[in-house]
C-alpha cells in the first residue's frame, strides 16, 4: 500500500514511536536527528526553542534539523515521520527474528566473537578500532551472550577484549542518540539498559573469568567486582574516572569495591579516578594475578583449561553458595546506581564532559 498516499492518523503516529523503540540496530545520527525533528514538528509545530550555543553540539544538531523544518503543517510532519520508520522496518523485522542464544561460535554477532570449546565459553569484545568501548548494540549481545552461555554446556565463561585494549567503558557516542522524547527518555532508557546489564553480571551461574588483556576503563572495570577471578597482562590498567566525566559508579562498585581494597583505596579510585597499574590493581585484591604480556594469553589459558575439567556440578553448586547471600544486596546496590546516574547523566556536567570528549577537546 502507498502510505504517502494516506495520512497517518495519531494511532499509526504512536505506532511508529513505539516501533523506533524496538530498533536494535542502530539507523545512524542522521536518521535519528531526522526522526527527532519530525517528532517534534508533529507534536509541536515549527521550531520554537532558543538556538542553542555553538559548543553545545548536541542540541545544536537537534535545532538544526528541527528548524531545517520550517513551517510544514504538523499533519504533513506525523506522516513523514511515519514513512521513515516503515522504512527502517526491514532492520527492526531482521533484528526481532533473530533467536537469542541459538548462535554462539562466532555468527549472530556484530560486536562481539563468542566461540565456546574445551568447556570454555569465551566472549570477546570485537571492536577494536574503538578501543572496544561499550556501545548500546554491545550491551544486548553481551547481555544476550551471558544468557546463551549460562545455558549452555561449558564449565566457565571467559570475557577478554580483542585488540589492544580490554574496553574503554561506555561508548560515549551513546549519549548523542537521543529518542524522540528527549534528553529525559534518553536517561531514564540508559538507566534501564545499565540495570538489565549489571543484573546479567549478577546473576550469572558459572564462574565467570576475566583475562584483562590491555587497558580497562569506566563498566569495565567496574564489573570485575562481580567477576569470580580476573586475570590481567602487567600491560592492563584500571581506570574509573567518574567524577571527571560528571558521573558517578556503577556496576555495585559503590559496594563491591571499598569491600575487596578497603574504603579509602576504593574512594581514591571511584572518587578521584586513581588509575591503578596490574600490579597495584592485584595487590588491592581487584585483580587475581598478573602475567608478563609476553606469556599471559599461554600461561592464562592452560590454567583456564585445566579448570574447565572440573565436576560440572561441583563448580556451578560452589558459585550459587558463594553469591547466594550476596545477589539480593547486590541488585539493591544496582538500582540504586543506576537511579543515581540517571540524574547525572542530565547534569551540566556530564553534559560537558562528553561534548569535550566528542568535540576532540579532552581524553582521558
Ligand atoms: C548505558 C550504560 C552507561 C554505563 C555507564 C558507564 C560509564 C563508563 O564506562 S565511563 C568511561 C567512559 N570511557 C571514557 O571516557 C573513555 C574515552 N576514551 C578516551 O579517553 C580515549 O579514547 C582512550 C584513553 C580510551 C584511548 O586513547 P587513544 O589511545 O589516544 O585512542 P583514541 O582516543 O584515538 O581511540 C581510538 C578511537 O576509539 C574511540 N573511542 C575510544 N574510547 C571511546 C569511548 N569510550 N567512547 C567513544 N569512542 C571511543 C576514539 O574516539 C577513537 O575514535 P576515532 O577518532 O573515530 O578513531
Amino acid at each position: 500500500m502507498n502510505r504517502t498516499a494516506m495520512r497517518a492518523s495519531q494511532k499509526d503516529f504512536e505506532n511508529s514511536m513505539n516501533q523506533v523503540k524496538l530498533l536494535k540496530k542502530d539507523p545512524g545520527n542522521e536518521v535519528k536527528l531526522k526522526l527527532y525533528a519530525l517528532y517534534k514538528q508533529a507534536t509541536e509545530g515549527p521550531c520554537n526553542m532558543p538556538k542553542p550555543g555553538v559548543f553545545d553540539l548536541i542540541n545544536k544538531a537537534k535545532w538544526d534539523a528541527w528548524n531545517a523544518l520550517g513551517s510544514l503543517p504538523k499533519e504533513a510532519a506525523r506522516q513523514n515521520y511515519v514513512d521513515l520508520v516503515s522504512s527502517l522496518s526491514p532492520s527492526l523485522e531482521s533484528s526481532s527474528q533473530v533467536e537469542p542464544g541459538t548462535d554462539r561460535k562466532s555468527t549472530g554477532f556484530e560486536t562481539l566473537v563468542v566461540t565456546s570449546e574445551d568447556g570454555i565459553t569465551k566472549i570477546t569484545f570485537n571492536r577494536p578500532k574503538k578501543k572496544n568501548a561499550i556501545n548500546t548494540e554491545m550491551y544486548h549481545e553481551i547481555m544476550r551472550a551471558l544468557k546463551a552461555a549460562s545455558k549452555d554446556d561449558s564449565i566457565i565463561t571467559v570475557l577478554t577484549g580483542n585488540g589492544d585494549y580490554y574496553s574503554s567503558g561506555n561508548d560515549l557516542t551513546n549519549f548523542t542518540d537521543i529518542p524522540p522524547g528527549g534528553v529525559e527518555e534518553k536517561a531514564e532508557n540508559s538507566a534501564v539498559l545499565l540495570r538489565e546489564f549489571v543484573g546479567c553480571f549478577i546473576d550469572f551461574p558459572k564462574p565467570l573469568i576475566a583475562v584483562v588483556n590491555g587497558p580497562a576503563v569506566g563498566i569495565s572495570v567496574t564489573l570485575l567486582g562481580l567477576f569470580d577471578a580476573v586475570y590481567a597482562s602487567d600491560r592492563a590498567t584500571f581506570h574509573t574516572p567518574f567524577s571527571h566525566l560528571g558521573q558517578s559508579p556503577e556496576g555495585c562498585s559503590s559496594y563491591t569495591f571499598p569491600k575487596i581494597m578497603s574504603p579509602a583505596k576504593a574512594t581514591e579510585m571511584l572518587i578521584f579516578g586513581k588509575k591503578l597499574t596490574a600490579g597495584e590493581a592485584c595487590a588491592q585484591g581487584l585483580v587475581t594475578e598478573v602475567f608478563p604480556d609476553s606469556t599471559f594469553q599461554k600461561e592464562v589459558w592452560t590454567r583456564l583449561k585445566a579448570f574447565a575439567k572440573l565436576p560440572p556440578n561441583a563448580v556451578r553448586i560452589s558459585k550459587e553458595v558463594i553469591r547466594k547471600r550476596e545477589r539480593e544486596k547486590l541488585h539493591t546496590v544496582n538500582a540504586e546506581e543506576c537511579n543515581v546516574l540517571q540524574g547525572r547523566w542530565l547534569s551540566d556536567e556530564c553534559t560537558n564532559a562528553v561534548v569535550n570528549f566528542l568535540s576532540r577537546k579532552s581524553k582521558l
